[in-house]
């Protein structure tokens, strides 16, 4: 109650923090999408994620803290350490990359099976829209078996972090979460 108290106080005159453990796949489109959401541009050439970036973005009253963590193999160990402490996951696909879904799935399932992020909302996003051939948004909800997540708040968009839509319609659901309370 105390602590609510003062998140609430704090939130008032320092504005909101979030912070945000942004994965998936390798070549899912993260990078491309902190980008975007920090200059509303796209930027190329961006290179795989060596390990994590960590970029913070205000965006309205929220102060977006972002974990951008590598997604190949090697790296997804980790997701666990960075959304430990986030208050909103960020699970981002490519969705026009359907031959990866299945893994993609495996992944997720495996990263919020972790009782340490048990109760963290939930973000799916279905990157790539402005390509041929992308899975929608009921799609994805299917592919993913989303359905079966009832243990948190669960969400789930069709983004272009390329063509920068759909973006406002995610910040303004991130905008809404309550911060955990820490
Ligand atoms: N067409 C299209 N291409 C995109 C979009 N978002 C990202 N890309 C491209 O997808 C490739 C991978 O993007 P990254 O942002 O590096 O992917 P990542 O998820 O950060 O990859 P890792 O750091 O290896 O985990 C790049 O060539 C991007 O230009 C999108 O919305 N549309
Ligand atoms: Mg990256």
């Amino acid at each position: 109650m105390l602590q609510k108290f003062a998140n609430w106080f704090r939130e008032l005159f320092f504005g909101k923090e979030l912070e945000i453990a942004l994965v998936g796949l390798q070549n899912a489109g993260k990078t491309t999408l902190v980008n975007t959401m920090a200059t509303g541009k796209f930027e190329e050439d961006t290179i795989p994620t060596i390990g994590f970036n960590f970029r913070s973005v205000k965006k309205g009253k929220v102060q977006m803290k972002m974990w951008d963590v590598g997604g190949q193999a090697r790296f997804r160990e980790q997701w666990e350490k960075y959304c430990r402490s986030a208050d909103v996951i960020i699970f981002v696909v490519d969705a026009q990359d359907q031959g990866n879904l299945d893994i993609a799935r495996q992944q997720l399932n495996q990263l919020i099976s972790w009782p340490s992020l048990e109760g963290i909302p939930l973000l799916v996003l279905g990157n790539k829209y402005d390509l041929q051939g992308c899975i929608t948004e009921q799609e994805l909800i299917t592919q993913m078996n989303l359905n079966s997540i009832k243990d948190r708040v669960v969400a789930c968009f069709s983004i272009s972090a390329k063509k920068n839509s759909n973006i406002d319609e995610m910040l303004k659901w991130l905008s809404k979460l309550q911060r955990k309370n820490k």
